[in-house]
């Protein structure tokens, strides 16, 4: 689904490279983790596969169209859907209000459908009286949930998540990780998080390492 072609990224001084020469393949149905110490770059390469930024030099392909030409903010609205640590949900909205917001603004064939909404927040322990209440009412793993249902009610195959067990307790951490496997295996999306912790990182189907501006699989 998404291929990088001799990816290479810097900030300013191109002899400062954070990474380069990157090559890899993700694939649809599967779940990847991407770890590697604090500052090697992984919230950067994240950045530039859910097309936040470009890369300094090589390409990025999503399902053999470069990104390019489909265009960033395309490609953003369309294809890919972000879950980050701090759950970036609308928190004077309902869990309700900020999934049928964004089914809206991505065109989702089933946008405007609350009744498969709240089924789909029902699944995950998010009864209907939470779901009409604000989300900052919740607890943060609730509204963890609520983020991951949003990226399952939307149609975007490619889904990138920064962290998003950062925050949580064990019990929620499971939860969630159960979640984006059902993504994965289900719904047979891609899904690429980032993660400091090991125990998260062994249970996705394939572990990749940033180390010393290389990608390298565990
Ligand atoms: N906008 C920016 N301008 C300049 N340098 C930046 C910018 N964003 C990040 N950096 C630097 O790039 C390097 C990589 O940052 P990045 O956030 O991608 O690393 P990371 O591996 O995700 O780190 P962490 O695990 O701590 O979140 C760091 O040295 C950071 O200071």
């Amino acid at each position: 689904m998404l291929k990088t072609n001799r990816v290479g990224y810097w900030y300013g001084d191109a002899e400062n490279k954070l990474f380069e020469n990157v090559n890899l393949e993700f694939l649809k149905g599967r779940l990847y983790s991407i770890i590697g110490k604090s500052g090697s770059g992984k919230t950067t390469f994240l950045s530039l596969i859910a097309g936040l930024a470009r890369p300094s030099e090589g390409s990025i392909e999503f399902n053999g169209r470069e990104l390019s030409k489909i265009g960033l903010l395309n490609y953003r609205k369309k294809c890919v859907s972000m879950v980050f640590q701090s759950y970036n949900l609308f928190s004077y909205m309902s869990a309700i209000e900020n999934i049928l917001t964004a089914m809206s603004i991505t065109g989702s064939k089933n946008a405007g459908n609350k009744k498969y909404v709240l089924e789909m927040l029902d699944q995950v322990g998010i009864d209907e009286a939470s779901a009409k209440r604000r989300v900052s009412r919740l607890s943060g793993g609730q509204q963890q949930r609520v983020a991951i249902v949003r990226t399952m009610c939307c149609d975007a195959q490619l889904v990138v998540a920064d962290e998003p067990t950062g925050n949580l307790d064990e019990t929620s951490t499971k939860d969630v990780l159960s979640l984006l496997q059902k993504i994965a295996h289900e719904q047979q999306k891609c899904v690429i998080l980032v993660t400091h912790e090991l125990d998260v990182a062994k249970a996705c189907d394939s572990v990749i390492e940033l180390h010393q501006k290389k990608f390298e699989y565990v």
